[in-house]
């Protein structure tokens, strides 16, 4: 059980789907793009760009096959997208995603609400995905959500979170993220669940996924970097919310992460001031107010 911090951690920036797939209002692909351009022209090395699922029931991402097609591709850098099965994979590889993300739960109620079938249905449904993968020599990414809680079933044992994990894992996955969706874990509980998954999966091929609701992101972030997770999902200008998780906010603010890591002397080789202006960027675009204390503050001081 590592307590040293690491000295590089990857971010894996998902603004451009988990940010504003919850978003009310027309976006168009222009400004998707854009976004997704800005960020990785600041150096983040994975941007998840869109998702390939139903549009009746996520209507804001129903474009981003358009999206894919239209962005400019930096050399390096990841560009993945969420796929719930083989349809989504299809349609994601046609359009030219470079990664695919599956997504489980280690609720029951939750996989129904989010995916319509249970949780051993959706690890059935995730083999072609990974199968065409696999054919296609494409990293499938995997998701567990509701690691910690859940907005139908309330607290969820770190028992279960480890097993779906596992499966994933051998399942083909190369990481497994894990998501606090309603952003109710703590310091205690994220540490007492990374050490029940760590039983089964290593460290390193874990990355933690942390929404802010409670305001504990930034301090959940420093317990898993203190038990050496170094893959941090997180979303510029804290945009974001899950349309299965009523209340939830945002993911943690790509700029807050970033300031933390920097002040922790830990590596990412990204530019925060230009994350900041993406985030000041997309915000007045959506016309809502900016998530990110670090990116306030930095752009207020280069006002
Ligand atoms: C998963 C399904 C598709 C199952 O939905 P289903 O109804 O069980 O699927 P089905 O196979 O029975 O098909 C029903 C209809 O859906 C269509 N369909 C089927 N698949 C697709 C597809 N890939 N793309 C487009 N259309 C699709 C299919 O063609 C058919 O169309 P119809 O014949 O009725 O016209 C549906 O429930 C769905 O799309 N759910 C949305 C899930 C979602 O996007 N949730 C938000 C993202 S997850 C998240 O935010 C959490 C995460 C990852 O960030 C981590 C965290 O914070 O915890």
């Amino acid at each position: 059980m590592s307590h040293r911090l690491p000295t590089r951690v990857r971010i894996v920036e998902v603004g451009p789907r988990d940010g504003l797939q919850n978003e009310q209002q027309p976006i168009s692909t222009d400004l998707k793009v854009e976004l997704i351009e800005r960020l990785a022209n600041a150096g983040i090395a994975t941007i998840e760009a869109g998702s390939f699922v139903n549009p009746k029931w996520v209507p804001q991402m129903a474009g981003s096959d358009e999206v894919f097609r239209q962005m400019g591709r930096t050399p390096g850098v990841q560009y993945a997208a969420l796929t719930p099965n083989l349809q989504g994979a299809q349609r994601a590889l046609e359009a030219g995603a470079s990664e695919l993300a599956i997504f489980a739960a280690a609720s029951e109620a939750f996989s129904q609400k989010n995916i319509n079938c249970s949780i051993e249905q959706s690890l059935v449904r995730f083999k072609p995905v990974m199968e065409l993968a696999h054919t296609a020599g494409i990293p499938v990414r995997g998701y567990v959500s509701c690691v910690v809680g859940c907005p139908y079933q309330g607290e969820v044992e770190p028992q279960v979170v480890a097993q779906v994990s596992r499966q994933l894992l051998d399942l083909g996955c190369y990481e497994i993220s894990l998501g606090d969706t309603i952003g109710v874990g703590t310091p205690a509980s994220i540490t007492r669940m990374l050490d029940a998954v760590a039983e089964e999966v290593a460290i390193d091929l874990l990355a933690v996924h942390l929404h802010d609701t409670y305001g504990q992101a930034i301090a959940n972030i420093y317990a898993s970097l203190l038990r050496g997770v170094r893959v941090i999902d997180s979303s510029v200008a804290g945009l974001g919310g899950c349309p299965y998780a009523r209340g939830a906010s945002g993911n943690v603010a790509t700029e807050d992460v970033l300031y933390l890591l920097d002040g922790l002397g830990i590596e990412h080789g990204i530019n925060l001031q230009a994350v900041a202006e993406a985030g000041h960027f997309i915000t007045q675009a959506l016309g809502r107010p900016n998530g990110s204390r670090a990116g306030r503050a930095l752009l207020a001081k280069s006002d």
